[in-house]
């Protein structure tokens, strides 16, 4: 691929990849910031400074679900194509990109956008929840005349880089990495916790809660009522057998981040 296109998820920046430099080199690229619409963009300009520092001018804002800014792609990557002197001489050939970044940051969506866009095609690549799921189909799509673009249909998938236990947990929360390897309810007491650091508390009206919590366990129950999620159990005492109802913690912890991710909960910039 002559131009790449990096996609990392705007709510979490941490979504970039230290080995998105190295491997690129010099290679031409322009940096997607997707899932806008999750984010919290009252800091946009601060966001383009620091990616500028450090060395990106050539980003977008992208919302793929509603088609936000995917016009912009193409264009862009002309222009970055063409400016770049290294590609210049073949001319007839015509340049590939490659949409690259790590498990579901919406590299799929992003191809399929584009598709949308240019060919006014469907559905080309599969796109999924759940990270890991698109599959390899070698194929190229042209989307720019002159010159000559083709979009490759694989996306390049990254591996997420986790250095820190809270760094995962954000990677988790935005669904780099499949929840139950962190654990519904831990990843559940973090969002939580992150939501009444950014004193997004739409969480308590939504689940009719008296007000903010901290405590995990309690929200769990709300929620786990409000969804009818409860089951009732005999539990044997010493003076004879009672029904009590438990909640069911992690379908109501999976409902929880899932609304979350929707962007129903509050917008929220991790990093
Ligand atoms: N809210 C929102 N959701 C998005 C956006 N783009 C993609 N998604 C959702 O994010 C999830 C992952 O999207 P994919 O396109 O499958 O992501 P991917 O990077 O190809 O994922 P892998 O196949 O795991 O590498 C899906 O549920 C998409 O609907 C966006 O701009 N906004």
């Amino acid at each position: 691929a002559q131009l790449c296109i990096l996609t990392r998820n705007i709510p979490h920046n941490a979504g970039r990849n230290p080995l998105f430099r190295e491997s690129l080199g010099a290679k031409p690229h322009l940096l997607l910031l997707n899932k806008m619409d999750l984010a919290d963009l009252t800091d946009k300009q601060k966001i383009l400074k620091q990616l500028e520092l450090e060395g990106t001018q050539k980003v977008i804002f992208t919302n793929c679900v509603k088609d936000e800014n995917i016009d912009k792609v193409v264009p862009m990557a002309t222009e970055v194509i063409q400016s770049s002197n290294r590609f210049q001489r073949t001319e007839t050939l015509g340049y590939c990109i490659m949409v690259i970044g790590v498990p579901n940051v919406g590299k799929s969506s992003v191809i399929n956008a584009i598709r949308r866009q240019h060919l006014k095609k469907g559905k080309a690549s599969r796109v999924g929840a759940t990270p890991g799921i698109t599959r390899a189909v070698l194929s190229r799509i042209q989307v720019c005349d002159k010159p000559p673009i083709y979009l490759l249909d694989t996306p390049g998938i990254l591996t997420p880089q986790v250095e820190t236990i809270e760094n995962g947990m954000k990677l988790a929360l935005c669904g780099t990495i499949l929840d139950h390897l962190v654990g519904e309810e831990i990843l559940a007491d973090y969002l939580l916790y992150t939501l009444n650091k950014f004193k997004q508390f739409s969480y308590v009206e939504r689940y009719g809660l008296e007000a903010p919590s901290d405590d995990i366990e309690s929200v769990l129950k709300r929620i786990a009522i409000k969804l009818g999620k409860t089951q009732k159990v005999k539990a044997i005492t010493g003076v004879g057998n009672v029904n009590i109802t438990v909640p069911n913690y992690s379908v109501a912890a999976y409902e929880f981040i899932r609304t979350f991710r929707k962007g129903v909960l509050g917008k929220v910039m991790l990093d």
